[in-house]
């Protein structure tokens, strides 16, 4: 691939109401974290220039709402994806078995049938000491379907780019045409 050329990527965040994916995509794009809580209403898109590998990748991120009610109108936004982050929160079980649900709706929607299409889970909310998901069961549902897994915090930065740029690296092999390979993630998850 030529380095000089910017190549364009739609990553798209999606999982269950109120578990951080807005916050994940402002600690990425502004390094800022709100304590205030306002649910996204269908969709938004924040951009963010970064450089893999020498190539400059424009990063266009969508932010996708997790309530039940805009469960369709998100699902039109998968369409033209390069990458998928799947987000839940430590803290909440139920977001965690609910991950099975968005992941299967987005590989149906977007690519049928192609498997190793560029996916991360994200286990948000480390900072808080109340958990109900361990890493334990995180990382076996992860292995088991081959997507790298990262602990992660919008609270305190915590993993977060770095899970936004494996996932970029793994999105921009695809459209190299070189494949998908998992990588697997760094363990620098901080327990609180
Ligand atoms: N302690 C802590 N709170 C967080 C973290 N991430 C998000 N929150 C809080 O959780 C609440 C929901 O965060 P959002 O980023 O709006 O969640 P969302 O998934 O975008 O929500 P929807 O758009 O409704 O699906 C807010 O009050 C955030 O401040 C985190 O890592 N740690």
């Amino acid at each position: 691939m030529d380095s000089s050329k910017k190549v364009d990527l739609k990553i798209i965040i999606i999982g269950a109401l109120g578990v951080g994916k807005t916050s994940l995509l402002h600690q990425y794009v502004h390094k800022t974290f709100c304590e205030d809580y306002r649910t996204t209403l269908g969709a938004s898109i924040l951009t963010k220039v970064i450089a893999v590998d020498s190539t400059p990748l424009k990063l266009q991120i969508w932010d996708t709402g997790g309530q039940e009610r805009f469960r369709s109108m998100v699902s039109t936004f998968y369409k033209g994806s390069d990458g998928c982050m799947l987000a839940f929160d430590v803290t909440d079980r139920e977001s965690f078995e609910a991950l099975e649900n968005w992941r299967d709706d987005f590989l149906e929607k977007v690519i049928p049938r192609e498997l190793g299409f560029p996916m991360v889970v994200l286990g948000n909310k480390i900072d808080i000491c109340d958990r109900q998901v361990s890493e334990e069961l995180a990382s076996a549902w992860c292995k088991d379907k081959d997507i790298p897994y990262f602990e992660v915090s919008a609270k305190n930065g915590i993993n977060v780019a770095q899970a936004f740029e494996t996932l970029a690296k793994q999105a921009l092999l695809t459209v190299s045409g070189l494949g998908w390979v998992p990588d697997k993630p760094e363990r620098k998850a901080r327990q609180c």
